[in-house]
């Protein structure tokens, strides 16, 4: 009927706004061979049925509040990502996939910030605490984005031993396209060492030199981190938006005070940070840029979404000319471009920083797949990225996941959590961790008391 047909028309238009933003947009910040939009196709409606049946059972239970679209015929089409992006001769060789959603990386350095605290630990490191003691998680992770986002390698080798430690949602590893490493759903993790050593053995000591054992464990985790950090460090592509510097690096601190690995530096007497800094064309530099086109930070951006909001109440037919829901094409890209921090009043200045957010959060949500494949030494020309372990070379290429634009709506959700992270924290951990904050927190709550009596 006419209502399903205006819906599958809504869907084609949801899904065409998802290819022209990855398109238009996304490429535009993370060059042209780190993002695949995808395409457009249409499907019979029987297959679609049969496939959405096959692969209930399969989802994560969390998940499941969101149905599959059976109805539209329309999907995306996008490669797999588990697979090399670059080189086909490669295909029928036996393939690694290590999929990280690093998360933010960067402290805000916005004025706007009103609790110290922000600017001292990270987002990521915080929200931690509070996941756990909603039962999201069973353990805090020791994983800090900021320490992965150092180019540090020291730093990197810490963070990415954390993953794999702790894998949560932030790492999978795939051998062939099947998951072998990271949480299948909330419930169910893998995080058994030797049993990853086991799969990944045959990539990194092809001819069976290495005994097995702890030793062997620990050797293999060594070479497979060290692979992954080249990968993130290497500078596989450029684009045009390569120029544009979100932020000088000198603003915001560059590491986070709850960071395991600082902690540590901290207890044996050193209080110096090192960061190396990132390579411009690395998939990290690329994803950090686009990140902090959050240059505010939520406290500073909301009171901007509620002036475009309130616009938007007495002017609702603007919406589309203002470009909230797209088109996402050139002159979306364009408006992006302006990194001005000066507040004139206007709506347009309002609406540029949403938009700019909104790219900043999706940024911080998207995961980064590094496919590697084995290869010997005579196929490894000059155009093929390649990386080296001890015993094997490998050709890999890096792609960027999960990049649909968030939705404008979602930002007061953001401004609800950021205050939760931000208290829970403060309240739990932070008071806790340091006696004499504590005290301090205590007489501060006594003096108000004193106030109030007064
Ligand atoms: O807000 P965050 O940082 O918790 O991020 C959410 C993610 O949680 P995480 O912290 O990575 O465990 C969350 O991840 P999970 O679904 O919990 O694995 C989603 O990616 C969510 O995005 P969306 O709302 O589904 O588009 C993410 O929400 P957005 O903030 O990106 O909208
Ligand atoms: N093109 C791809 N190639 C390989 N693996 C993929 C690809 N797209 C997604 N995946 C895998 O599926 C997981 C979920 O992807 P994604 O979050 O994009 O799904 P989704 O359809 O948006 O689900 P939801 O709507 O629940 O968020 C990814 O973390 C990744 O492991």
């Amino acid at each position: 009927d006419s209502r399903s047909l205006s819906k599958s028309e809504e869907i084609l238009h949801h899904l065409q706004n998802i290819v022209d933003f990855g398109k238009h947009v996304m490429k535009q910040f993370f060059g042209e061979n780190y993002v695949h939009h995808g395409e457009i196709i249409q499907l019979p409606l029987d297959f679609v049925r049969q496939l959405c049946l096959k692969i209930q059972p399969e989802r994560p239970e969390c998940r499941c509040d969101k149905d599959m679209d059976t109805l539209s015929g329309y999907a995306m089409c996008l490669p797999n990502l588990t697979r090399l992006q670059t080189f086909r001769f490669a295909e029928h060789r036996p393939i690694l996939c290590i999929e990280i959603k690093p998360k933010c990386g960067f402290i805000p350095f916005s004025s706007h910030v009103s609790q110290e605290i922000k600017h001292k630990v990270c987002r990521y490191c915080m929200h931690q605490h509070l996941k756990v003691a909603n039962g999201k998680w069973k353990r805090p992770s020791k994983y800090c984005p900021l320490d992965l986002f150092s180019g540090n390698k020291q730093r990197m080798h810490f963070a990415l031993k954390s993953l794999l430690q702790e894998a949560q949602n932030n790492l999978k590893i795939f051998k062939n396209g099947e998951l072998i490493y990271g949480c299948k759903d909330d419930q169910d993790c893998v995080s058994d060492w030797n049993e990853l050593a086991r799969h990944l053995k045959p990539f990194f000591f092809p001819s069976n030199g290495l005994v097995s054992g702890p030793h062997c464990t620990r050797t293999i985790v060594k070479e497979l981190i060290h692979v992954i950090t080249m990968a993130l460090l290497s500078s596989t592509d450029t684009c045009r938006a390569g120029h544009m510097k979100t932020v000088p690096l000198s603003q915001g601190r560059s590491y986070c005070e709850a960071s395991a690995f600082n902690k540590e530096l901290v207890r044996n007497g050193k209080h110096k940070l090192e960061s190396s800094g990132l390579p411009r064309g690395c998939v990290l530099y690329k994803t950090l840029q686009a990140q902090m086109l959050d240059m505010l930070d939520i406290e500073g951006l909301y009171p901007l979404y509620s002036r475009v909001e309130q616009y938007l109440e007495e002017f609702p037919e603007e919406r589309s000319t203002l470009q909230i829901d797209g088109p996402y094409n050139e002159a979306f890209y364009e408006k992006l471009l302006d990194l001005s921090l000066e507040d004139d009043g206007t709506v347009a200045f309002a609406l540029t920083k949403v938009q700019q957010y909104r790219i900043a959060m999706t940024a911080k949500d998207c995961s980064i797949m590094i496919a590697l494949s084995p290869c010997l030494q005579d196929e490894c020309s000059e155009q093929r990225p390649v990386v080296l372990t001890s015993k094997s070379r490998f050709t890999f290429s890096v792609s960027v996941l999960d990049l649909d634009l968030k939705p404008y709506e979602s930002i007061p959700h953001q401004y609800k959590l950021d205050g939760e992270i931000v208290n829970y924290y403060l309240k739990n951990v932070q008071a806790k961790e340091d006696p004499v904050m504590s005290n301090l927190f205590k007489e501060n709550e006594d003096c108000t008391l004193v106030l109030h009596k007064v």
